[in-house]
């Protein structure tokens, strides 16, 4: 079998580096890596956050990876050649140097939704890591940049701008000015369904291709990718491959977190008890496929977005998810929930309840939630916490606190949570 690099594959050569990355994992080589190779002028130096061991399989393979799109047919392969170096996170020199030279246009960043919320010491944080390559770029002359956050939150540049510059409350003032007019922060909505890589994915490429891929990625042919801001030292045509931009992305954040996000997170807390594992799965279970329903009327009828875009957006994401092309697992969507959870769910559960109705979807997934922390190995920046508090006396009253004081109060709320864990339970 032939080795992957770019004179097999027959690709360019790599294109100057105009874009960094930081968060180097599947996501973005199936997304932003992917909208990149629309412009060849435009090439991506892309750092881990901790990850050695896929920089060094990339620089290998001089960048290139195989992304198979997969749906119901054969997957199609793209060999993806925008990423023109592959680093680790602990590169810091490079990483420095790469966010000093004016040559470089932009940031784009995967860094999880946690990783956008840090408190104390910034040591080896991404936002800290963020910090002082701009203040690198600062002291080199100060040439402007945007920052383009691709992560599922709410508002992701406004909150990335926002605790950059608490970050930066005790730098120069000249340096903070330089923040505000220099570093434009773009707000982005993203979708495309991509979950880790399976042990199969290097054999499914060479079959296909009669390539060596050791870094394959496995995605979904819808894309979707939406952004709003400012770019001073311009951005690759991502255009070509069909971004858009727009002014207002508002409407779409909230369709994609909750109808997307809100069902994954829904059956990657319910699913396990009933016995799934993936998301293809648990849609064709009748119990979760009729929640999910649920979920997404009751969503509907907080949402801002016309009903006949909202009804064709939930039958595209019905095809999406049983796709039996991609394997999505359950237990890597239920990661982190402390912090998915509040832009999924909670927002139309408190619309829900100012109503003084009771949405037994959004109930349950928040049942499921507290299972998941009382049974499962739980990946949380949160999770110290909530697996004790789970584990402990009163446990749906004092998790939902750890979230929102007020919902902790509503005892009737409390009560439906907990009768929708007892049944669970009486389930698995
Ligand atoms: N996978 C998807 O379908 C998808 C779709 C839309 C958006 N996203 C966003 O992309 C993010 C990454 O997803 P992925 O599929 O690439 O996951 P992945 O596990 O392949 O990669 C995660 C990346 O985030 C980095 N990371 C992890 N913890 C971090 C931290 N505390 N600080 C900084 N960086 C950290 C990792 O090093 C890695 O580079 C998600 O959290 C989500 O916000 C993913
Ligand atoms: O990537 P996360 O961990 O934020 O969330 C898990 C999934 O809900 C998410 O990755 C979706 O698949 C994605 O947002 C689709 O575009």
């Amino acid at each position: 079998m032939t080795r992957l690099d770019r004179s097999s594959a027959n690709a360019r050569q790599a294109a100057p580096v105009r874009a960094v990355h930081l968060g180097l994992g599947a996501f973005h080589r199936a997304h932003q890596a992917w909208y990149t190779m629309a412009d060849p002028e435009w090439g991506i130096a892309a750092y881990t956050f901790r990850n050695t061991e896929l920089p060094h399989l990339l620089t290998e393979q001089e960048g290139l990876y195989s992304l198979q799109v997969s749906g119901e047919a054969e997957p199609h392969i793209d060999i993806v050649d925008s990423i023109s170096r592959a680093h680790p996170g602990q590169d810091t020199d490079q990483w420095l140097a790469d966010l000093a030279s004016p040559e470089v246009a932009l940031l784009t960043l995967t860094i999880t939704e946690a990783a956008y919320h840090v408190g104390g010491d910034l040591d080896g944080t991404a936002i800290g890591r963020v910090l002082a390559g701009l203040r690198r770029r600062y002291r080199a002359g100060g040439a402007p940049i945007a920052l383009v956050p691709c992560d599922n939150l709410a508002g992701n540049g406004t909150v990335l701008r926002s605790n950059l510059h608490a970050a930066a409350a005790e730098d120069s003032t000249e340096f903070r000015a330089w923040l505000d007019e220099s570093v434009s922060f773009v707000n982005t909505v993203v979708d495309r369904i991509t979950p880790a890589s399976t042990e199969q994915a290097p054999a499914t490429t060479s079959k296909l291709t009669g390539l060596d891929d050791r870094a394959p990625v496995v995605t979904e042919p819808f894309t979707e990718w939406l952004l709003a801001g400012d770019f001073p030292l311009g951005r690759p045509a991502w255009e070509r491959a069909g971004a858009r931009f727009v002014d207002d992305l508002d409407s779409y954040q909230q369709r994609k977190l909750w109808f997307l996000n809100g069902a994954h997170s829904l059956l990657a807390y319910v699913g396990p008890a009933l016995g799934c594992e993936t998301i293809d799965q648990a849609v064709q279970h009748p119990m979760l496929s009729e929640l999910m329903e649920s979920w997404w009327d009751t969503a509907a009828r907080h949402a801002s977005l016309p009903a006949d875009d909202l009804a064709e957006y939930r039958q595209r994401l019905l095809r999406r998810f049983a796709s039996r092309g991609i394997r999505h697992n359950l237990l890597q969507i239920a990661a982190d929930g402390s912090q998915k959870i509040p832009a999924r769910i909670l927002p139309v559960l408190r619309a829900e309840r100012s109503l003084g109705r009771m949405p037994n979807s959004a109930v349950a997934t928040l049942a499921g939630w507290l299972i998941h922390l009382r049974t499962r190995e739980v990946r949380d920046p949160r999770a110290a916490e909530l697996v004790t508090t789970a584990r402990s006396p009163d446990p749906a009253r004092r998790v939902i606190a750890a979230l929102d004081a007020d919902l902790a109060e509503d005892r009737a709320l409390i009560s439906a949570i907990e009768t929708a864990g007892k049944e669970l339970e009486t389930r698995s």
